[in-house]
């Protein structure tokens, strides 16, 4: 055993032996990158998402499962133990088939339109929570509230609200919104990232080190 803790066998194997299991690499023992690579093994990580990154991740992810062709938008909703107690993407109501509502937004009749129907990602969050309740919850939403989910974001006690984007900021919908949640004393913050992405990809996965 030399001084880093590192075992050179006769094979010229690295052989290191870390919280029980047995790490072999096939490096010459000596090689500073690959016992730096080992060294870091050791260490707690650094680069592990945030709490804030994590819940907008799992809004985002959400709104993968959404059907509107046009935007799609997920919401996690987290209490002040930094749990997940509700997530919800924008979709159809409970039983009306989206094969039938439609989905476009163009049509002059609006009942021809999906703005009649669809359940706002926020609406669902808070219709799917696992909690007894949401007072003093904090909700991560890709786009900014529209007035009718910031009622509900009110009503349920709702006390933070950390979206991504505020494109529609000049819709009266926003400025209803902003004017409720100044009233109710609801807190929104644009949501800074501090990753510029968070991939995972299935097939990049390294099992043997676990990292993707
Ligand atoms: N904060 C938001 C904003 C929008 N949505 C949903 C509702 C619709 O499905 C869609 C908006 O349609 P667009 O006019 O952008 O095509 O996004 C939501 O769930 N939450
Ligand atoms: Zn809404």
């Amino acid at each position: 055993m030399n001084t880093d803790g590192f075992e050179a066998s006769d094979d010229k194997t690295l052989n290191v032996t870390l919280n029980g299991l047995r790490i072999e690499d096939e490096a010459e023992a000596g090689d500073s990158n690959q016992a730096t690579k080992i060294r870091d093994l050791e260490k707690k990580r650094e680069d592990y998402l945030e709490w804030p990154e994590y819940f907008m991740a799992v809004a985002f992810l959400s709104a993968m499962r959404s059907k509107d062709p046009c935007t799609q938008v997920g919401a996690c909703i987290t209490d002040s133990n930094n749990r997940i107690v509700g997530v919800g993407y924008n979709g159809m109501p409970i039983g009306c088939s989206d094969e039938i509502l439609p989905w476009g937004k163009t049509s002059l009749k609006p009942l021809e339109t999906k703005y009649m129907y669809v359940c706002h990602a926020e609406m669902n969050a808070i219709m799917n929570k696992n909690s007894a309740d949401l007072k003093g919850c904090t909700l991560y939403v890709a786009l900014f509230p529209c007035n009718e989910c910031a009622k509900l974001i009110i009503q349920a006690g709702i006390k933070l609200v950390v979206y991504m984007s505020d494109k529609h900021k000049n819709k009266p919908s926003t400025e209803a919104s902003k004017l409720m949640f100044n009233m109710a004393g609801v807190k929104y913050q644009q949501f800074v990232p501090k990753k510029s992405k968070i991939v995972i990809d299935f097939e990049e996965i390294d099992w043997n080190n676990m990292s993707v």
